[in-house]
């Protein structure tokens, strides 16, 4: 692992679009503020077409002591996939609208103070998950939050209240799916509300779904929410964001390193994975990649001494 001092090459990349935000001076705000403390950069500008690909090829071409993603938690999981399982360390310029996995590592969210990352860290090994053949460093979602994710994604209205717009008027009508789940120690059977994969806590909405979960346990949980009435949506919502998944009756969690999910009904189903909607055959199967992914955090403090 390279030490603090030898971070000197680095690779920015930007997402243009991510989370609405004028980025027209960001390339110039990074470049000016590496090259003041002596570092290298080059920057990868993603188009949403065929990036990962792309990405790797360049990757390939130059040995990068640290590659950033400044967006958001999308631009995040496809550095992390293009690095994973390699000795390159992710850093985190949060741009994104929601940014969750920068806020389950504690990254600052402004611009500038994260940049500090670029001189002044520590490096977490973390796991990531396959769900269905797919890399997730964050979390992964099948049920209602997935169908909200798909129709925010396809619509033209972006920020928190289009989230909220959409989610209230696809609860009215909302049908919850039958599940059945076998981990490597248990089985479950039933239907759900939705069902999170979880390597990481907190949705970019500061949801809390895994408030126990840790990044390098060499675990993931699976949270499910039950099919609730309408009166208990409140405590259910206050609860998500209050770190009280666990104090409802409505939900249930399954601790696991591996995992298979049919949906009986279903040949294809609907998963939000980092905030991606796809659709993937069934049955899923879920794995753990151990300890797969070096990221740069801030240092721990020190108690200061009198
Ligand atoms: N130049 C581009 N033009 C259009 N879409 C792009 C471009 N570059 C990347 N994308 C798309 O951006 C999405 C990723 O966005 P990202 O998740 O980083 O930001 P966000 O959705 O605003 O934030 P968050 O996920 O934190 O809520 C991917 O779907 C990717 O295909």
């Amino acid at each position: 692992m390279v030490s603090p001092q030898q971070l000197c090459n680095l690779m920015f990349v930007l997402n243009p679009i991510s989370g609405d935000i004028d980025k027209s001076e960001l390339e110039s705000t990074i470049g000016r503020y590496c090259r003041e403390r002596g570092r290298h950069v080059a920057f990868f500008h993603t188009t949403g077409e065929q990036d990962l690909e792309i990405l790797r090829r360049k990757l390939a071409q130059e040995a990068y002591h640290a590659v950033f993603a400044a967006g958001g938690d999308g631009t995040v999981s496809l550095v992390a996939e293009a690095l994973a399982g390699g000795q390159v360390p992710l850093g985190i310029i949060p741009l994104g609208s929601g940014n969750g996995l920068s806020k389950d590592l504690n990254i600052p969210q402004d611009v500038e103070q994260a940049l500090r990352l670029t001189w002044d860290y520590q490096v977490l090994t973390m796991d990531t998950i396959q769900v269905g053949g797919n890399f997730s460093a964050h979390l992964a979602d099948l049920g209602f939050n997935a169908l909200i994710v798909e129709r925010f994604d396809k619509g033209e209205a972006r920020g928190p209240g289009a989230y909220v717009r959409i989610a209230t008027q696809e609860y009215i009508s909302y049908e919850p799916e039958h599940y059945h789940i076998k981990t490597d120690s248990e089985e479950w059977e039933g239907p759900a509300f939705m069902l999170t994969i979880a390597n990481a806590n907190t949705f970019g909405s500061n949801v809390v779904i895994n408030p126990e979960g840790k990044l390098n346990d060499g675990q993931f949980e699976i949270c499910l929410i039950d099919p609730f009435p309408n009166a208990a949506a409140p405590g259910i919502l206050y609860n998500l964001y209050t770190s009280g998944f666990n104090q409802s009756s409505y939900t249930r969690r399954l601790c696991c390193s591996r995992a298979t999910i049919t949906i009986p009904s279903q040949k294809q189903v609907l998963v939000q994975i980092d905030g991606e909607p796809m659709h993937l055959p069934t049955p899923i199967e879920v794995e753990i990649m151990p300890r797969s992914l070096h990221v740069l955090v801030p240092p721990i403090q020190q108690p200061t001494t009198a």
